[in-house]
């Protein structure tokens, strides 16, 4: 694999001053409990070396016979170092691992809630996949990091500064040996950081890769199957999955040089010790005791600086998972809330209660009453929303020539689109695919921000309030009819969470969604994840259903009859025009028929406001309006009931 491939998994470099900052923002409120977790380290190592200390002095008293008294207290010191020591070690794992937990919590919640304000173009700079990495597997490696750093990494200094001087304090010669094998130790250890380290980095770039990689195969496996691509995906995962196991194999032989490196000089520093330590017995330098405290000393201090290798192998893979959180965070929001919101303008007449009607029986659409002065225009661009007869019904969302151009994008994907949606009205907007009319829809959510021009709601740009403010007006239904795991009570209850049941059934009967009175479980069956256990026309009618729970002052329909059959469709266009009269109403669609008893009709080509009108005036005036309705009167798609 070539070295830019392997540079690219690796993470995005430029961020790691980014990530260090965010490293020391998410350990700043847990200052106490770190200065906690190193005194604590720092009795547990302190207890450990003292264990060998008075046990070699013990030796020593009972060779020269100094008595019993001598032997019990050294033995009680040894009972409190290990109590200090053990103790120490417990309590300072238990703090270090729930320091780590936390900032773990606080770094995935701060990335969920982040990429929740990210736009759909901003969270597609990550992607899914990779945003689910970062949140979880990421996070994953900066908790065990931090973990390994405070338990194997921070006491070796300690460790290695303590032993050198206890072992200094038995014999000056012995101490000198140990300096000398520390040093060895720590290049071992700094070539073996050093070899492995960057393939440590890019191995959580191949958990990314393997991750998007795994989910576009998983998610699209019926299109793998359909076109019969598995060898080919298959080819591509094993490749992904095997370039992972390389980098793993690598980074494992590394370490497993390393550590048979560290156990030869383990021995070698033993046998050395006992050699040294003899013939300094012999010289009268040292008592025989004192070998076995030297001797721990020296294991002590190979053994931590063997596990500061795991622990300091981490950080620059740690360091990668952090600059890959930072670029989430510090990618601003372009769309945010203001800082002193304002309030719609109250609307001038209350959304009338709902009405607890049977599902109304199939019939046309009528044409909403008071339909504003819909003027049929030919294919030219419209200047802004037509104006309204002071006697038209209130404006509830408005847009004003507005032009989108999306970021990268080279010319704007909406041109100069003004549209006025009013109180007891459908409006529909029609086009051909790519034509923009999602975007639209999308506007008036503010998922975009408008390049120029405005969107308001009750007379204030929505720019202007807050974005739950925003929304808690709009009843909303995707293209994609997205339904979450749980039951379909629960997904109901998304448009409003005190729904009671008698409402929610009540959603269900407007919606056309009969079919759910069928299930043995009822409100409570069981939703899987997407909603894919039920058809796409199912599917389609409850997240309509969840919509209609809402009381909104706007409803917005996005191409979401576009798996219904027409006689469904009929039915479901009919109740909701009773069912929302006192609401406006967006209708985005591509079947003519669903759309043509709409008191206005906006049709949009590449984005575009080519024709405004009712149905039969856009079929006299509008040659674009005319071309979809003979292309689908052609190809049947315009069957009207
Ligand atoms: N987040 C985005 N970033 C960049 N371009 C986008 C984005 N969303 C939509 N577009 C582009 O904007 C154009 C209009 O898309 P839109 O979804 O509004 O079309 P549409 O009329 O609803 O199409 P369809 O009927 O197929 O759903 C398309 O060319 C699309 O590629």
């Amino acid at each position: 694999m070539s070295d830019s491939i392997l540079d690219s998994v690796a993470g995005e470099k430029g961020d790691r001053t980014e990530g260090g900052r965010l490293l020391r923002r998410l350990l700043r409120p847990y200052r106490g409990r770190i200065v906690l977790a190193l005194a604590l380290l720092v009795c547990d190592v302190v207890g450990m070396l003292y264990i060998p200390t008075e046990l070699s002095a013990l030796i020593n008293s009972a060779i020269s016979a100094d008595g019993g008294g001598a032997l019990v207290t050294h033995g009680a010191r040894m009972l409190v170092a290990a109590f200090v020591g053990s103790g120490g070690c417990v309590v300072s794992y238990w703090v270090v691992s729930n320091l780590a937990a936390d900032v773990a919590r606080d770094l995935r919640v701060e990335l969920y809630r982040h990429s929740l304000e990210l736009s759909a173009s901003e969270f597609g700079r990550f992607g899914a996949a990779s945003m689910i990495t970062r949140t979880l597997s990421d996070v994953n490696v900066v908790q065990q990091t931090l973990v390994m750093t405070f338990t194997m990494a921070a006491p070796v200094p300690v460790v290695c500064v303590v032993a050198i001087l206890l072992a200094f304090s038995v014999d000056a010669v012995v101490g000198r040996m140990l300096l000398v094998m520390t040093a060895v130790m720590l290049g071992v250890s700094v070539v073996a950081v050093v070899r492995s380290a960057p393939t440590f980095v890019k191995l959580q770039g191949f958990v990314d890769r393997m991750n998007v990689r795994l989910r576009e195969s998983v998610t699209g496996t019926r299109v793998v199957r359909a076109f019969g691509r598995e060898d080919f995906e298959r080819g591509q995962l094993d490749e992904t999955f095997q370039s992972y196991a390389d980098s793993a194999i690598r980074v494992n032989l590394v370490f497993a040089t390393a550590d048979s490196a560290t156990f030869f000089i383990m021995n070698v520093v033993e046998a050395l010790v006992m050699w040294l330590g003899a013939d300094r017995v012999g010289a009268h330098a040292i008592q025989i005791g004192s070998i076995s405290a030297l001797i721990e000393y020296s294991m002590t201090i190979l053994f931590f600086m063997m596990m500061a290798q795991f622990a300091v192998v981490q950080l620059p893979r740690a360091a990668a998972c952090l600059a890959r959180a930072a670029a989430v965070l510090t990618l601003e929001p372009s769309i945010a809330d203001p800082a002193t919101p304002a309030a719609p303008a109250a609307p001038a007449a209350p959304v009338p209660a709902t009405p607890a009607a049977p599902a109304a029986p199939v019939a046309p659409m009528p044409a909403a009453p008071a339909a504003p002065a819909a003027t049929a225009t030919p294919a030219a661009p419209v200047p802004a929303a037509p104006a309204a007869p002071a006697d038209a019904p209130e404006e509830v969302a408005r847009l004003d020539r507005v032009c989108l151009r999306f970021e990268d994008a080279d010319e704007d994907t909406l041109r100069d689109v003004s549209l006025s949606l009013r109180r007891g009205e459908t409006c529909a907007i029609i086009g051909n695919t790519g034509s923009g009319k999602s975007t639209v829809a999308k506007m008036l959510l503010r998922f975009h921000d408008v390049t120029s021009g405005s969107v308001s709601l009750l007379g204030t740009d929505v720019r202007e309030m807050t974005r739950a403010e925003l929304r808690s007006h709009i009843a909303y239904v995707p293209q994609r009819a997205w339904l979450f795991s749980g039951t379909i009570a629960e997904n109901l209850r998304h448009g409003s969470s005190d729904a009671t049941d008698e409402e929610l059934w009540h959603a269900l009967d407007v919606a056309q969604a009969g079919f759910v009175r069928d299930l043995p479980d009822g409100l409570a069956a069981h939703v899987a994840q997407g909603g894919s256990n039920f058809s796409g026309g199912q599917r389609q009618r409850l997240a309509i259903a969840r919509a209609l729970v809402r009381r909104a002052d706007l409803y917005v329909f996005d191409d979401s009859f576009s798996a219904l059959d027409f006689r469904t469709d009929a039915a479901l266009r009919h109740a909701i025009s009773r069912e929302l009269a006192g609401s406006a109403i967006l209708l985005v669609a591509q079947r003519v028929s669903t759309i043509r008893d709409a008191a206005c009709i906006v049709v949009l080509d590449e984005g575009r406001v080519v024709g405004t009108g009712t149905h039969d005036e856009l079929v006299r005036t509008c040659e674009a309006y005319r071309q979809i309705v003979e292309s689908q009167e052609r190809g049947g798609g315009a069957s009207h009931e």
